[in-house]
């Protein structure tokens, strides 16, 4: 049995596979998010670590329902949301909480890196508030006496695993996203970690996904009943997410729908398209890269509209929607509630309603969601094609694909068939417990473990639906975006 935690936004999965990569006990455990400052995004590190402990101990008592012993299990992997910056004292202490991938105060700091010699080449992405760097840059000018402290720098999956395993470790997927890394010789770029005022010794050390960094400590292994198992690098949640379900071969493609929305390309080398927001990381396993485009709030906008408008649920919110009738002149929703990644780098975008109407009810407030996910989700896909990665099928994982009404709606929107596999929602921890496993099995044959899981469903597009998005609703959405940016954006800021 292998053993997958993925710390994801809303909360850490963890999932036990066999194997045979069947499946055999999920649990969970709900995170918080604290927005103190506006743009401001930041969790603790402590309730990341409590959580975890959380949702394994209720894994290991699912499987032992199941009939599973903590002793059967043979290795854990990791993964987790990428960018966050968890900074550390020389005792391991958390000198503050953790800035995450959606927190958009260091735009300003994006500025000064572009303009670094060299940025560009190294990092083979755009300097964009998300990122781990900037933060650094934003706490050297605004909270000197916690940078002066600063003896490590983790990325959130790296903070677990400093708990489990007592190791500084990160792996390469991850690392791309810091833009301390050399993404295409997949090193520390010494250059970075100057320009930022941070000693080499302030990384952890680098990994591919499937290597071994260390082993469950012996206190946690015998609280556990479990044997000192090794401990994976694992790989951005992203990354992660694409090995669960087989996403490793060049021009093979996923979406991710999770509170972020993810599109990934794989390519068998490094390419790098900046220009439109593209990503360009490693992925997860060796001699692999992906494109990447990301929208900061995807799924996450549906639980919004859900808060706003009443419903009890994100179901509640989907059911009301499938029943009611698009209506021609429908209301417009755009997503970017924090701000936007692909392509706009925008920190100052907002989400609006428009086209509201007094005979407008909420059932279309949340068919405007939906679809303005889907809209925002296609100018990212579509960046990526630009940069010569056309995927013509699309594996669909994250919380969101656990709707056939929506999924539908993004095939309708894409143009693309979309393809639910075994596994999918259950997203990055699945491809954490298979980077387990070889880490644990050296020999296993990667195509084995890193096979696609059945197709559950696949969605494919309506042509006539697909038209009206394409003629109809996508060049409005567009201009909305240009004619309201102005409005949201703060004088005197970039
Ligand atoms: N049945 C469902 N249909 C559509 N979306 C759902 C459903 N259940 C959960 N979700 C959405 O899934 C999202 C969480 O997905 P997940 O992949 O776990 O995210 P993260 O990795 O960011 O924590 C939530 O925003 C929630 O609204
Ligand atoms: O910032 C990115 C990728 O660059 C996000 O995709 C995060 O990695 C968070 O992921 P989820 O919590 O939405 O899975």
């Amino acid at each position: 049995m292998f053993l997958g935690i993925d710390l994801g936004t809303s909360a850490i999965k963890a999932v036990l596979i066999d194997a045979a990569g069947k499946v055999r006990a999920t649990a969970s455990h709900a995170l918080s998010l604290s927005n103190p400052q506006p743009r401001w995004s930041e969790q603790d590190p402590h309730e990341w670590w409590q959580a975890a402990q959380s949702a394994i101990e209720q894994l290991l008592a699912e499987a032992g329902r199941e009939g599973i012993a903590p002793r059967q299990i043979a290795g854990i992997g990791l993964s987790g949301q990428m960018h966050g910056a968890t900074v550390l004292d020389k005792a391991d202490r958390v000198l503050r909480p953790a800035i995450l991938w959606n927190d958009g105060r260091c735009d300003a700091q994006c500025v000064d890196m572009e303009s670094w010699p060299g940025f560009r080449e190294i990092t083979g992405n755009l300097a964009m508030p998300g990122f781990t760097a900037p933060k650094l840059l934003w706490l050297r000018e605004h909270e000197p006496q916690v940078f002066e402290r600063i003896a490590k720098v983790l990325l959130p999956k790296d903070y677990l695993r400093l708990c489990l395993t007592g190791e500084y470790a990160t792996d390469v997927s991850d690392a791309a996203g810091t833009l301390w890394l050399n993404v295409a010789e997949r090193r520390w770029s010494q250059r970075m970690l100057e320009l930022t005022g941070l000693p080499q010794d302030a990384m952890p050390s680098l990994h591919e996904g499937n290597a071994v960094t260390g082993y469950l400590n012996p206190a946690l292994a015998e609280r556990w009943g479990m044997q000192r198992v090794p401990v994976a690098a694992g790989g951005g949640d992203n990354a992660a997410g694409a090995v669960g379900v087989g996403i490793v071969r060049h021009k093979q493609a996923m979406l991710s729908l999770g509170t972020s929305g993810v599109y990934f390309a794989v390519s068998d080398g490094y390419l790098a398209r900046p220009e439109q927001a593209v990503h360009s990381f490693c992925h997860a396993l060796p001699g692999t890269w992906h494109l990447m485009s990301v929208m900061l709030s995807a799924a996450s906008c549906v639980d919004f509209t859900a808060n706003l408008t009443g419903y009890a649920d994100v179901p509640a919110l989907l059911a009301d929607a499938e029943r009611t009738v698009a209506r021609s002149n429908a209301p417009f929703f755009l997503p970017y509630l924090s701000g936007e990644r692909t392509p706009h780098n925008d920190v100052h975008a907002a989400g609006a309603f428009t086209g509201l109407r007094t005979d407008t009810v909420r059932a279309d407030l949340a068919n405007a969601t939906l679809e303005g996910v889907g809209l925002g989700l296609l100018d990212g896909i579509e960046a990526v094609d630009a940069a010569g990665l056309q995927a013509n099928d699309i594996t669909v994982i994250g919380g969101g694909s656990r709707s056939a009404y929506w999924t539908q709606m993004l095939a309708d929107i894409i143009g693309r068939p979309l393809t639910l596999r075994a596994g999918g929602e259950v997203g990055a921890a699945l491809g954490a417990a298979r980077l387990a496993y070889l880490a644990a099995e050296p020999g296993a044959a990667l195509e084995d473990v890193c096979e696609m899981p059945e197709i559950t469903a696949v969605r494919e597009p309506d042509a006539a639906r697909h038209a009206y998005y394409r003629e109809q609703r996508q060049p409005k959405f567009r201009a909305l975006y240009r004619q309201l940016a102005g409005v949201y954006r703060v004088r005197g800021t970039t």
